[in-house]
């Protein structure tokens, strides 16, 4: 099948990019730089809204490098092992021509690595993805671009992004400069084009070349001519706007309308937009008066969306969303604006920080409440500090908690406020389950050769493990098995006092230590 148009027309070297001609010049200079060694910046971030020219740039920069190209896109698979095996090891190894032939840097075998649409990588789906891309930006040996539209959401979630790369920012072409292109196109299809029509489509797009090549393309598919009239059937796209589009229609533009519309445009949640105006208030507000309304703007904004928690009634959402974003403008009487950046949500980077310690946390005390009889948030609220003091303290506790509550060396390690390698972790790990026990599978061949010294000369079935074998804890609980919890699985038979397992394994089966180890209730 053919390629549609915008393949078909994709620029082929960086000066066929149309607009943004600093952009270029400094991809040239950075890609220039590694030619000459690894830069202090190893990966440069594209930036800017979608269909303007920032896969293509990236693509004609390795084309005019005359280097390979390893790209990953929103379509791969982008969990964090497999950035680690595509993206990490194309940047780090030398590479192959396209014969298969080994190329080392030295004889220009430089290959840049693409990760596009970088900033919708995070969901669950990739999860694991942002250690990789730290490492990915501060230890590369080979050129590395980010291809992002919202560079705030990829910044949030990793600062490296923010103070180790060279960030770039593409701007949407001008009207006249997509209608060149448009007219490029047309001549070299023999599209009959109206140049009223061509205005409309480059119009319409706003900036986006490749909504217009489509557009042009849909209009002249089977006819080869274009009328002003075939184009009037285009309407308007919708543009989604980021926060701080409205952060600058509340408190530089100050207009209460414009503040009103881009929130409509903001894909952002009411909770997230007063976040940003607690955050941004104290830093744009010129006096006490104003200071004092858009408080209290937000406070009363604030109200209202704990009354549409607290009742599930959504009709006084137009109420906050109107004290948020016309209130707040409104209530700015200075005129004085201030030049600084705005700035992030402080909360919402705390949160983000603390993610995977919140996490860890909660996967802890679930256990810990499994274990004692308890909710995972009761463990939180009321028990936390009393397991991590006697965790801190007590070797021995330490290991009942590895070995009845299958904590992992990550949890034990978080408990105690030690590292998971650390020297206690470890050696609560080798006491909860000294080595032959751990192992059981490595066991096996001397089974087998005991069977022989006993004189078992027929097959003796083999014990099935149960896939979710459960395993009798010291306080009388069942919980889900772990292979790694060996010695717990014995101290069921131990306990109970009956051997389920037939004859001939019961006899192989060595005698159980005799239990030294205490329990909770020991405690
Ligand atoms: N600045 C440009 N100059 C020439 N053609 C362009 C330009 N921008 C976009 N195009 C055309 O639009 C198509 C898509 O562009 P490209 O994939 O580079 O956009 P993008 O900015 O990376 O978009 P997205 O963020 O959605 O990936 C290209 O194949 C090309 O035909």
């Amino acid at each position: 099948m053919a390629d549609d148009w915008t393949e078909k027309y994709r620029p082929q070297s960086l000066n066929d990019i149309v607009g943004n001609p600093s952009a270029a010049a400094t991809m040239r200079q950075w890609a220039e730089q590694w030619n000459r060694g690894a830069p202090p910046k190893r990966a440069l971030v594209l930036m800017g809204t979608p269909g303007i020219g920032k896969t293509s740039s990236a693509e004609a920069l390795a084309r005019d490098m005359g280097w390979g190209i390893v790209e990953m896109n929103a379509s791969d698979q982008r969990t964090g092992e497999a950035i680690r095996n595509v993206a990490l090891r194309a940047s780090y190894f030398n590479t192959f021509d396209d014969d298969g032939n080994f190329m080392s840097v030295k004889d220009g075998g430089m290959k840049l690595v693409v990760l596009d649409e970088a900033d919708s990588l995070f969901g669950n789906a990739d999860r694991g993805a942002m250690p990789v891309i730290n490492e990915l930006i501060k230890c590369a040996r080979q050129p590395v671009i980010l291809i992002v539209n919202d560079f705030y959401e990829l910044s949030r979630k990793s600062s490296a992004v923010k103070t180790e790369t060279v960030q770039i920012s593409f701007r949407k072409p001008t009207a006249s400069a997509v209608q060149n292109v448009l007219a490029k196109i047309c001549r070299a299809e023999g599209v009959d084009i109206d140049p009223l029509a061509i205005s409309k489509i480059a119009e319409n797009a706003n900036g986006d070349l490749r909504a217009a090549i489509r557009d042009l393309e849909s209009l002249a598919y089977g006819y080869g001519s274009v009328t002003s009239e075939d184009a009037s059937v285009l309407t308007g796209r919708v543009v989604r706007k980021d926060m701080y589009a409205l952060m600058d229609a509340v408190f530089r533009k100050k207009d209460p309308q414009l503040a009103f519309h881009t929130y409509n445009e903001v894909d952002e949640d009411p909770g997230t937009v007063a976040l940003w105006m607690e955050e941004n208030i104290p830093y744009e507000c010129h006096s006490t008066g104003d200071l004092v309304r858009c408080c209290e703007r937000l406070s009363r904004a604030d109200v209202y969306l704990g009354r549409i928690m607290k009742r599930q009634n959504y009709g006084f959402m137009s109420y906050a969303r109107d004290m948020m974003t016309s209130g707040i403008p409104e209530a700015l009487h200075s005129k004085k604006v201030t030049c600084d950046r705005f700035r992030f949500p402080q909360y919402l980077m705390k949160m983000s920080r603390s993610k995977s310690s919140r996490s860890l946390r909660r996967s802890l005390c679930q256990k810990l409440g499994y274990l004692t009889h308890n909710s995972g948030s009761r463990i939180q609220n009321d028990c936390y500090d009393f397991y991590r003091t006697m965790a801190m303290s007590d070797p021995e506790f330490r290991v009942m908690l590895v070995r009845d509550a299958g904590l992992e060396p990550e949890e034990l390690g978080f408990l105690i406020d030690q590292k998971m390698d650390s020297k206690q972790v470890k050696q609560a790990f080798e006491e909860a389950f000294p080595k032959e026990e751990k192992e059981p599978k490595k066991t096996s061949p001397r089974k087998k050769a005991s069977k022989k010294e006993q004189g078992l000369d027929f097959a003796v079935p083999e014990k099935k493990e149960e896939p979710a074998a459960k395993t009798q804890t010291s306080v009388g609980k069942t919980v889900p098995d772990p292979e790694v919890r060996g010695p717990s699985e014995k101290a069921v038979t131990d306990d109970k006092g009956s051997m389920k397992a037939d004859d001939a394994s019961a006899k192989t089966t060595p005698a159980p230590p005799k239990k030294t180890q205490k329990s909770l209730f020991d405690f």
